[in-house]
């Protein structure tokens, strides 16, 4: 059984992070999760959630649902890449997005979540589309929502169509040609340690000459930005008047009034461009004339992230076949 399911921005002013609906359990109980293919864990805000960590955020109750079954003695903990975390609980019950349904799935119930999690009342958990070898829970790790929904989807495959500032879609099992525009280019993933990490051949800004380069990183619909290594976001903003390197700020700044070039990524023998537009991020503070940039540098990550800011440029299939590969078309 196929699926689609929007995929829509928390924020309608900058893109900080794209929620999906689900609903879980017996009757169902609907949240709007932010899907992540940066990790592997299901976890959501619950009745195990302190009040004084919970600001708005629809909950889980398992005790409502009678296919909720506890996962006795197992337990999870995460931490995520801009230090935010969470930690509790397991139980199995039934998880649908859009029409598709698993009936045993893992769904990880938070009982400790960080303030970041708290002040972010669109957000109501995460489902992490990763590989499971990165699932946090203890003593026995748990299978993703879409390593249970494989063998039930006509094709092992999920597809990523986000949305500068608009609602995209994930589409699961099958891959919709109306979106996108030319070929789909496939390359290798390297599944260890479980991100989608995949080569990019190089770069270019605005209409400049390519770069050839290989570049490792991880596709992350999970992060909002873009992060990748210190000569080629030098070599961006270099062609940026006043852009700056800024440690107040903790990146690459620059004068909102800036004209900005696009950033051009290669994938094999074709490319992505990331429109300027997209990567003037957002205003430091509202009405501020300073700008925060969308590409950072990753020298002090020891990874290279393509967020939200690069995929939004691209229609990306995340293929779970065996070897699994990745995806890219223009839009
Ligand atoms: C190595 C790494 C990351 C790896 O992933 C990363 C990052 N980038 N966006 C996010 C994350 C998000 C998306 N996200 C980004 C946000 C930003 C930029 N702002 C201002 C707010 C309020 C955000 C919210 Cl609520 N949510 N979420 C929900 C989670 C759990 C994230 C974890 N890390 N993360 C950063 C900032 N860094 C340095």
């Amino acid at each position: 059984e196929n699926g689609s399911a929007a995929a829509i921005p928390i924020d309608p002013r900058f893109d900080i992070a794209y929620v999906t609906p689900v609903t879980i359990g017996t009757p169902p109980q609907t949240l709007y999760l932010d899907f992540d293919t940066g990790s592997s864990d299901l976890w959501v805000f619950s009745s195990h959630t302190p009040e004084s960590q919970v600001r708005g955020q629809r909950i889980y109750s398992p005790e409502k649902s009678s296919t909720a079954k506890l996962l006795a003695g197992h337990t999870w903990s995460i931490l995520y890449g801009d230090g935010s975390g969470s930690l509790g609980n397991v139980y199995t019950d039934n998880f649908t997005v859009g029409g598709v349904t698993v009936t045993s799935q893992a769904v990880q119930t938070a009982q400790q979540v960080s303030y970041s999690f708290t002040s972010q009342s669109e957000i109501h958990g995460l489902v992490g589309l990763g590989f499971s070898t990165l699932n946090t829970v203890f003593p026995n790790g748990q299978l993703t929502f879409f390593d249970n929904a494989k063998s039930t989807l006509d094709s092992p495959v999920f597809t990523a169509d986000l949305k500068w500032k608009k609602e995209g879609t994930y589409d699961f099992g099958f891959i919709d040609e109306t979106k996108y525009t030319g070929e789909i280019t496939y390359l290798p993933v390297q599944t260890d340690p479980g991100y989608w990490t995949f080569t990019s051949s190089g770069y270019a800004v605005g209409d400049g000459a390519f770069h050839p380069a290989s570049i490792v990183g991880i596709a992350d619909t999970g992060t909002s930005l873009t992060y990748l290594p210190a000569e080629v976001v030098t070599s961006y903003w270099g062609q940026v008047d006043g852009a700056v390197d800024s440690d107040y700020y903790g990146g690459y700044v620059f004068p909102c009034s800036s004209k900005l070039p696009s950033f051009t990524f290669g994938v094999g023998p074709a490319n992505i461009t990331i429109p300027a537009s997209y990567i003037n991020y957002a205003q430091i503070t509202e009405g501020s004339p300073v700008c925060f940039g969308g590409l950072q540098s990753s020298s002090w990550l020891g990874v290279n992230i393509w967020g939200d800011v690069a995929l939004k440029a691209a229609f990306v299939v995340f293929n779970g076949a065996n070897p699994p590969t990745i995806g890219w078309a223009k839009k």
